[in-house]
């Protein structure tokens, strides 16, 4: 297991505070969060470039909190790659056998076999200057993975390439991880990049871990505002607790300017009039079919309201749609509502200026004190 415990640092004025995670061997882990918050400092510090002010990191039960890089066993991708420029591709792959001098004509053979698993055999003798963005990603992780170390530290490896290459990559880690018994370590911004290759995520901010566990949870559950916006909760909205109540929360929204329920929450935490923060993601707001809307509008109550479309964004599959709500406080609040191909048969049309009936599933809704 990668074990990090209370891991303190400090770069300028920058400080990263009681960083833990831990990574089962043969799992992979993303360190997430947004830029600036200390991502990089942390894989650095594990890589052995930086020191750790305090706390300890364990690699297969071993401390190598103080140990050079090259004890502690492990491979580390920096962002910029850093490649050799003026060596060729199998120099640069062989470059931590040479320094380990440990370049026999067996491991001749081997690097032969990674540069295949890696489809770059026939770049082995071309000068690294020219390759392509992909090319140069295979080539780093070639030379990571030759002197056989098993903990791989990524940092936002695929970043620079187009979504095809990306996704070709990733399938490309996965098997190597596979077939080599790699421990994954991986910086990214990409949330489809962390949830693709990741069974863990830790979300830090400003140098301090918010929330770190298995992934679905953390996307199910995040911890409180800055996570669920940095997961993907599009909608988030000041809300006043109005009733507890035994199996659900009544809140008043003014941004809404409507009544809301919500289950599927603890209320240990909550008191009438307490503020909260309420949220829901694009892609868990229903519309309503215009045949379902009764003229005496009895349908609109809690969780239930009229909005009109001030932008439409078309998708590949299907579209976001920008909503005001109808009775809120005018105020540029927008609702956006990502509308999967599947629903158009209940509205075979939408356009701007148009009414829409669209509910809030209770179970559905995010409640925050924060
Ligand atoms: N050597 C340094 N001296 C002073 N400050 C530094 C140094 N290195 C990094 N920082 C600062 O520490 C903070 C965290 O940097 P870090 O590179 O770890 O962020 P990050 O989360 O990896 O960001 P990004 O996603 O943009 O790469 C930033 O504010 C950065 O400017």
């Amino acid at each position: 297991m990668l074990d990090i415990q209370t891991l303190c640092l400090r770069a300028g004025s920058f400080e990263a505070k009681q960083i833990s995670f831990s990574v089962p061997v043969g799992g992979c882990h993303a360190l997430v969060g947004a830029t600036g918050s200390g991502k990089t400092l942390v894989l650095e510090t594990i890589a052995g470039l930086r020191k750790a002010q305090s706390g300890r990191i364990y690699w297969f039960g071993q401390d190598i909190t103080t140990l050079p890089p090259e004890q502690r066993k492990l491979a580390y991708v920096p962002q910029d790659l850093a490649l050799f420029p003026h060596m060729t591709v199998r120099e640069n792959i062989e470059y931590g056998l040479r320094m380990q001098k440990n370049l026999s004509s067996g491991k001749h053979a081997e690097i032969d076999k990674l540069a295949h698993s890696l489809g770059i055999s026939h770049l082995l003798d071309r000068s690294t200057k020219n390759l392509s963005g992909g090319e140069r990603q295979r080539t780093a992780l070639s030379r990571a993975l030759a002197p056989g170390n098993k903990l791989l530290l990524l940092d936002e490896p695929f970043s620079a390439l187009h979504e095809a290459m990306r996704r070709e990559l990733w399938l490309l880690l996965k098997t190597l991880q596979q077939q080599y018994g790699i421990t994954i370590l991986i910086v990214t911004h990409d949330m489809e990049e962390a949830f693709f290759l990741a069974d863990s995520v830790t979300f830090i901010s400003r140098g301090s871990v918010v929330q770190s566990g298995n992934k679905h949870h953390v996307y199910q559950c995040p911890k409180n505002t800055e996570a669920a916006k940095f997961f993907g909760v599009q909608n988030l909205f000041s809300a006043e607790v109005v009733d507890l109540m035994a199996d659900k929360v009544k809140l008043f929204c003014p941004s809404l300017g409507t009544t809301l329920h919500v289950t599927n929450t603890s209320s240990e935490q909550l008191q009438k009039k307490s503020a909260v923060t309420v949220g829901i993601r694009a892609e868990n707001i229903v519309l309503k079919a215009e045949s379902s809307v009764d003229e005496s509008d009895h349908l609109v109550g809690a969780n239930q309201f009229f909005c009109t479309v001030k932008h439409i964004y078309q998708k590949r599959k299907g579209k976001i749609l920008l909503l005001q709500p109808s009775k809120g406080t005018k105020m540029e609040i927008l609702l956006e509502a990502d509308i999967a191909g599947d629903s158009f048969g209940k509205i075979p049309a939408f356009f701007v200026g148009q009414e829409l009936l669209i509910s809030l599933p209770a179970e559905q809704l995010f409640l925050f004190v924060d």
